[in-house]
């Protein structure tokens, strides 16, 4: 079994604190989704995980050797193939392209990987930087926002995958403002919220509702205070 320990985890920005002092513990065979508002610390909480940025405390990785992640806003060289893409993130990991099972995979995306990247729309790029990552086997995967500019087919694709990958003991992180897939795909909900992180490992169907009403209380207030 793998597992993710996070002790006394602090992040700040120069002297903006993003938040301090998380403790949290996840396990393999499972999709963790981390929700929050705008600029509440998701991407960064995943980008210390992935060991890209420095931070205050401890984070124990327990039989993960590789970790892949999608970033938000994924980079992409604008003179390489998404074929050329793939072989490249696939080396870096030391290991080579399986044309049959980058066929399979590709049979669901439908990427023209013989075309430059330059070309792709950004559905299109999130589409190669999944293919690439999923292509990799790591043994922790981080994805920011996944859905984020995936159509409608796509993302049940994806939602299936990453149900696949979860039965053979994948270990998952997924940030998203998308409660609903959430909801479809993840056995934990982490919410960042005020500086701190807390696990909901149940009831993740009542959180939209929980959202909604929190949202029409505030509305009805400002409705109220202007009349
Ligand atoms: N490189 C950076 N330098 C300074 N501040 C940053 C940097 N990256 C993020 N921040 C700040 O840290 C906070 C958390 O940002 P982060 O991107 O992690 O939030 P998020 O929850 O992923 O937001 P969103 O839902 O909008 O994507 C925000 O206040 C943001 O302005």
């Amino acid at each position: 079994m793998k597992q993710l320990i996070i002790e006394s985890l602090s992040k700040s920005y120069g002297r903006k604190p993003v938040f301090a002092n998380i403790d949290l513990c996840y396990r393999s065979g499972t999709v963790n989704g981390i929700i929050g508002s705008n600029g509440a610390g998701k991407s960064t909480f995943l980008n210390c995980i992935a060991g890209f940025i420095p931070y205050s405390g401890k984070i124990f990785k327990k039989n993960i050797r590789t970790v892949g992640l999608l970033t938000a806003n994924p980079y992409m060289f604008p003179r390489i193939t998404g074929y050329e893409f793939i072989e490249f993130c696939l080396s870096a990991k030391n290991s080579k392209t399986d044309k049959r099972r980058l066929q399979r995979l590709n049979s669901l995306f439908e990427l023209p990987l013989a075309q430059y990247a330059e070309e792709y729309s950004t559905g299109m790029l999130k589409k190669l930087h999944l293919l690439a990552l999923l292509l990799q086997d790591n043994d922790l995967l981080l994805l920011d926002e996944p859905f984020n500019g995936l159509d409608a087919v796509s993302s049940a694709y994806l939602v299936e995958l990453l149900k696949e990958l979860k039965k053979q003991d994948a270990f998952i992180f997924i940030s998203s403002h998308d409660v609903n897939r959430l909801i479809q795909l993840a056995d934990t909900l982490t919410i960042i919220e005020n500086g701190t992180a807390c696990l909901k490992p149940d009831a993740l169907s009542d959180i939209e509702k929980e959202i909604q009403e929190a949202a029409r209380e505030k509305v009805k207030n400002i409705f109220s205070s202007t009349e």
